[in-house]
């Protein structure tokens, strides 16, 4: 008789343990969610008027708020978890299946919408950290409330006898409120790690012309929106428009339409098309009207001072950073940062370049002379020789002691020749006055290396002109020698 073979489970050791290590992640999140959304709508609804919405419903939010921070989460289980939760908790309140049902859709709508949106932007703007992640927070929140508008208009006719357009004005504000509050707060909190996604790189800049046009947008559609909305709170719907201005535009450009915006307001309400549920004619409205309308100008105008401010630090950061601060030309790293595009446009032979070493001939002997001041001085002025010898497109940079490079794009051998020859006579020729009757001439070596596109690497062209200029100091000094790449005889011009 033959015995049976013990039982063998077909997967592997290793595989089964993976397995039951995804089973419990599944069950994690799912309990994770459904406790939190459970929480989140007992919350909302045990806070809410009896027999109405409630106005107060943090669960999308605090739920949106968990999925951009922890991704991983948005998977069917999550989905599925939050589903149940809403309903579940809906209908253990009272509600009936079809209206919990509705109003479960409406909520993860609005959730999906704003995750799929939110996963588009880095990370920075995930976690509030650019001055413009607020703009992206309120476009994206608001797109998610309009998706829960849109739900509203199908909820408010069937469930509540209400208008269309009532339940999207409706679900869109609630919606809009709660995100605007409570996401801030989830999104910068502490502690938490933000992974990286491959998601992140879909997000592109928008054109020029978009992100010109768009704050100024944004006002318009506060101005809309004061129409649509009418009412107390209208007072204040431009100002996210206002701040995008102040984010975006120059600070006389804010104030303008700073300035216009207020006219909108103070006019309006007078002229009657402004509706803001204030009695013009009693002065306790007007007087607090007034006193609103100037002090909500103050928001977009500290956010464009403050811009300014910023924006003129980080140029005079990014001067420091790319500049030498002895003779005023770029310094090495901003030399590559500038020369390698330059450098870059150099590939299909359609461009070419001249790269230049200059360094100063016995300027040692000046310093132990003459002293490091005196050295100093003739470092300032050679930089200022070599710089007049330049059009504007070509760069110039220090990039050791006393030795300076040149780049020279869109030239022929003969021109670079030229050029090289220039600075070598306008340094031999002027006196460098280092004291009330001191004056020097000091002389330069040149290397140069010509190129019309088919070194390497920036670094190729460099070594290639330190050579050059190593022969034209072993030569004698004050001198240029000067090759093409690919290689040929270096010339040596006296
Ligand atoms: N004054 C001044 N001297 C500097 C500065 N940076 C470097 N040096 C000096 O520049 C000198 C460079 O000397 P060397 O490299 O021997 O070159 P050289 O005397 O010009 O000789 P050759 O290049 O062979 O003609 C050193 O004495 C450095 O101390 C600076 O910013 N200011």
């Amino acid at each position: 008789m033959m015995s049976r073979p013990p039982f063998v489970n077909p997967l592997p050791a290793a595989d089964r343990q993976a397995t039951d290590r995804q089973t419990a992640a599944l069950l994690k999140n799912f309990i994770l969610i459904s406790l939190l959304v459970t929480f989140m709508a007992l919350l909302g609804i045990l806070t809410r008027p009896i027999g109405l919405l409630a106005v107060f419903w943090p669960a999308n939010a605090v739920l949106l708020g968990l999925l951009i921070r922890q991704p991983h989460r948005a998977h069917w289980s999550g989905w599925l978890a939050a589903t149940l939760a809403f309903v579940a908790t809906d209908v253990a309140t009272g509600s009936d299946v079809k209206t919990s049902l509705v109003l479960t859709f409406g909520n993860l709508l609005s959730i999906a919408t704003g995750f799929y949106l939110f996963r588009r932007l880095p990370i920075a703007h995930q976690t509030l950290r650019q001055p413009m992640s607020i703009v992206w927070l309120a476009i994206y929140t608001g797109l998610a409330s309009v998706a829960a508008g849109f739900n509203g208009m199908l909820a408010n006719p069937l469930l509540f006898q209400g208008t269309m357009i009532g339940g999207w004005k409706f679900w869109f504000t609630a919606e809009w409120v709660n995100y605007l509050a409570i996401l801030p707060v989830i999104l910068t909190m502490p502690g938490w790690k933000f992974p990286t996604s491959p998601w992140r790189t879909l997000w592109r800049p928008r054109p020029a012309q978009w992100r010109i046009a768009m704050p100024f947008t944004a006002v318009l559609l506060g101005l809309l929106l004061s129409l649509v909305f009418s009412g107390p709170g209208a007072i204040a719907y431009l100002v996210p428009g206002l701040l995008w201005c102040a984010l975006s535009y120059q600070l006389f450009t804010t104030a303008v339409l700073t300035l216009l915006t207020s006219l909108w307001t103070l006019l309006g309400v007078a002229g009657g098309w402004l509706d803001l549920g204030i009695v013009i004619n009693r002065g306790r409205d007007l007087e607090s009207l007034r006193l609103g309308v100037t002090l909500i100008a103050l928001a977009p105008l500290t956010v464009a001072s403050v811009m300014t401010a910023r924006l003129e630090l980080l140029q005079k950061l990014q001067y420091l950073a790319s500049h030498d601060p002895l003779t005023g030309v770029l310094n090495r790293s901003g030399f590559m940062e500038q020369a390698e595009p330059l450098f870059g446009q150099l590939t299909g032979g359609k461009r070419s370049l001249a790269l230049m070493m200059l360094d100063i001939d016995f300027f040692k002997k000046i310093n132990d002379q003459h002293g490091h001041a005196a050295g100093d001085l003739v470092l300032k002025n050679f930089a200022l020789i070599a710089g007049q010898c330049l059009r504007d497109a070509d760069l110039l940079g220090r990039i050791g002691g006393e030795e300076f490079v040149v780049l020279v794009p869109d030239c022929d051998i003969e021109q670079a020749r030229s050029i090289a020859q220039r600075i070598c006579d306008a340094s031999g020729a002027y006196n460098y006055q280092i004291a009330n009757d001191i004056r020097l001439n000091v002389t330069v070596s040149i290397g140069v290396v010509h190129t019309s596109g088919a070194a390497d690497s920036m670094s190729v062209l460099l070594n290639l002109a330190d050579q050059q200029l190593y022969q034209a100091k072993a030569a004698g000094r004050n001198q240029i020698v000067l090759s093409s790449w690919p290689a040929d005889n270096a010339h040596t011009l006296n």
